[in-house]
């Protein structure tokens, strides 16, 4: 294939003296967004990447399948506020889902809240939200164009109005209400300088708990806690389900928490005092109920499975606390929640599926299991005053089912709400199953294979290397589990390209508990890269699949991923879909919320950490390699709003990659980047917008690998 011209991006001597070595960082000027000279960069890389997408000539046919299957209905969970139901609904290609409310659940539903209207372009986003103890008030946050920051507004249910103040400068905050419906507690980055579009990368420091009357303006709101001599702590608040105590919890990063509370004055017009009961980030607290000031928390502590314990507030003595649900041996405790005042629901990750449990709160003792397929439990909606609950499952061949159960039966019988079906898709045409494949170091680690029924079988005997187009997913870090879940842009992939999709849940996950997460961070972030590779390398060796047809895909967390592992084995893999990727992996906590992610990473400030993740950074390892090996046709992805992972981590990789491999001699694998505007790090992305990206991968794949289309 033709070689590509790449464009020619400027190159200055920009280096630093880090930890005893040189470091040189040509494209630092890349991390101003608002310079002309990075607008130039922006459009030139576009204007090569876009005509090479729209070269494919089955763009069209693609993204009319793309478009035709995905127009299926998709419903959450309803949800009781007061005396009504609430529920989203998308009826198929709607950019954004509506807000439904029905007087009981049978009742004519009408439009609550509708975020399309909000923009014409369905960029506008709910992002948050929380209805007052009596149903009568809606707080709901909005972000555009996929940023972080929202604006919290107000609605009166009754008459679908809206208060007349807009809270602005939030981000990364809880939205919790007294429990007079007066109003609600919020995190605000009140000094944050400058614009708060997502478009900046200054650091979000100095956060404070403020908390709003309605109806009154923002101006007058009250500063009840802030950690001035932490500005890098979130704050997090939760008012108990009693409604007389606020539960206070500060982090750091993306792991541990500590624990503060306070009982809430009748009036809030001043500072709250606030007493610590956990005063040492060792591990996660996550609040689920009270009786009087006996908690019960989901907590890691002394539990790497997870487990819950009861903490008396009056005497808080980690001696004095109480196991409740005691940790598995095996299963993760992955969430909990207190229903039917005496019930605990219960989900449990066994061997990365849901497995979903009903406790009694007094002992903690099981009471039933509830029968679920394999897969997992992607909504939940319930409160400990409410006498029925409704949980959503999906798998990789099932959209997604609603159950409604009445805890008020004897027997349990959970019921089929609604079933979501889609036109033109026939799970029965397809196979999932859990393989186990070895690490690098012998771990055994779990990998969902998804493929058509009539994937030729792989056997052993035949010459010919087998050719099965196989997207190989993973994310690998922060203690997220990636469990199965309904994708119609992958059942897409298995018919357009006869392919076959693998999800191997590789180390640094949660799949495996605080074990599996910690064997995956800091100095075991080796483990990530190796057990991807050697997902690859199994299905190689199980004759599904060989290098050239290989799809490495990860976002984020899962772009460093993908883009460490394309640096260390560019002969393993065909191409490369890297999307709003971390790849400055010296510089990545200086941005936004970066320095959240130290907890996986380690702080490049710290000499060890420093030399750590230089060793596999993937902007600091790019290597061209032996003269017959070329680097996979690679796609980067990123977007002009992305504040969660800023936009230059792949405009400097795409510039290093062309500066390093474009006169490779064997270099005719295209590598490009597509950056998108009015888009961010994914949440919230319209439809429109999500339809395009995935038309785009498959357009570059097809004609990066020379794939046939199967229609
Ligand atoms: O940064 C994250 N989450 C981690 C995250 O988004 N990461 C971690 C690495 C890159 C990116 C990703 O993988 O999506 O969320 C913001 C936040 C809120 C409250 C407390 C701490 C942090």
């Amino acid at each position: 294939s033709v070689r590509m011209e790449y464009p020619k991006i400027r190159r200055d001597d920009t280096a630093e003296e880090l930890h005893g070595i040189k470091v040189a960082d040509p494209y630092r000027w890349l991390e101003d967004p608002d310079s002309e000279e990075t607008k130039k960069f922006v459009e030139a890389q576009n204007a090569v990447t876009t005509p090479y997408l729209e070269k494919c000539t089955v763009r069209e046919a693609i993204k009319a399948k793309l478009t035709r299957l995905w127009d299926y209905p998709k419903y959450s969970c309803p949800f009781r506020r007061g005396s009504r139901y609430f529920f989203f609904m998308n009826t198929g290609l709607q950019n954004q889902s509506v807000m439904y409310v029905q007087d009981s659940l049978e009742g004519e539903p009408r439009v609550f809240l509708d975020p399309n209207i909000l923009s014409e372009d369905g960029t506008v986003a709910i992002s948050g939200s929380a209805f007052s103890e009596d149903g009568q008030i809606f707080a709901y946050g909005l972000s555009s164009s996929g940023s972080d920051w929202i604006t919290v507004h107000f609605k009166k249910v009754s008459t679908g109005e809206d208060y007349p103040e807009v809270l602005k400068k939030v981000k990364f905050s809880s939205l919790s209400w007294t429990h007079d419906h007066k109003g609600i507690f919020y995190g605000r980055y009140i000094d944050h300088e400058g614009r708060s579009d997502g478009t900046e990368t200054i650091s979000n420091e100095n956060q404070k708990l403020f908390y709003h009357r309605v109806g009154t303006p923002q101006k007058e709101d009250v500063l009840v806690v802030e950690f001035p001599e932490h500005p890098k702590w979130l704050i997090g608040a939760e008012v108990t389900d009693c409604g007389t105590h606020l539960i206070v919890t500060t982090e750091q990063d993306c792991r541990d928490n500590l624990v503060y509370h306070a009982k809430l004055p009748t009036t809030i017009d001043a500072k709250i005092p606030l007493t610590c009961i956990i005063n040492v980030f060792e591990a996660d607290y996550e609040y689920i109920t009270n009786d009087g000031s006996v908690c019960v928390f989901r907590t890691n502590k002394g539990a790497p499975n997870y487990r819950l314990v009861k903490i008396d507030l009056a005497d808080p003595a980690p001696e004095k606390w109480k196991t409740l649900v005691p940790e598995h041996p095996k299963d993760v405790l992955d969430w909990a929640a207190c229903v039917h005042q005496d019930k605990l629901v219960i989900c449990y990750i066994s061997d990365v599926k849901s497995v979903l449990q009903l406790h009694s709160l007094a002992t903690g003792k099981h009471l039933t299991t509830l029968p679920l397929d394999i897969g997992t439990i992607s909504g939940y909606s319930g409160k400990r005053h409410h006498s029925e609950m409704f949980y959503q499952f999906t798998s990789f061949l099932t959209p997604g089912t609603i159950f409604h159960l009445d805890l008020t039966q004897q027997p349990l019988k959970p019921k089929v709400f609604r079933e979501i079906k889609i036109e033109g898709f026939d799970p029965t045409q397809f196979q999932m199953r859990q393989v186990f494949y070895s690490g690098k170091d012998g771990t055994r680690i779990p990998m969902f294979l998804v493929h058509g029924k009539d994937l030729p079988q792989p056997t052993l005997n035949t010459q010919d290397a087998p050719n099965t187009p196989t997207l190989l997913y993973g994310y690998g870090g922060f203690n997220i589990s990636i469990q199965p879940y309904f994708s119609i842009s992958r059942v897409i992939f298995l018919q357009i390209f006869k392919g076959l999709v693998a999800i191997p849940n590789i180390r640094g996950g949660g799949e495996y508990g605080e074990s599996w997460h910690n064997s995956g961070r800091l100095f075991n972030k080796q483990n990530v890269f190796n057990d991807f590779q050697s997902a690859a390398e199994y299905l190689i060796r199980e004759r599904y699949t060989q290098p050239s047809r290989i799809i490495i895909q990860g976002g984020s967390n899962g772009g460093l991923l993908v883009g460490a592992c394309m640096n260390q084995r560019p002969d393993l893999f065909g191409a490369v879909i890297a999307q709003v990727g971390v790849m400055d992996m010296l510089r990545f906590h200086k941005f936004t919320i970066g320095y959240a992610w130290c907890s996986d990473y380690g702080n490049p400030d710290e000499r060890e950490n420093f030399h750590n993740v230089h060793k596999y950074s993937p902007l600091h390892n790019i290597k061209v390699p032996s003269d017959k090996v070329q680097y996979p046709a690679t796609l980067l992805l990123t977007a002009d709003h992305d504040d969660r992972v800023v936009p230059l981590h792949s405009f400097k990789f795409i510039s290093e990659l062309h500066y390093r491999l474009s006169s490779h001699a064997a270099q005719t694998n295209p590598l490009l980047i597509r950056i998108e505007t009015k888009a961010g790090h994914g949440g919230g992305k319209p439809t429109s917008k999500i339809i395009e990206e995935h038309t785009d991968i498959y357009s570059f794949v097809m004609q990066a690998l020379g794939l046939e289309a199967h229609n």
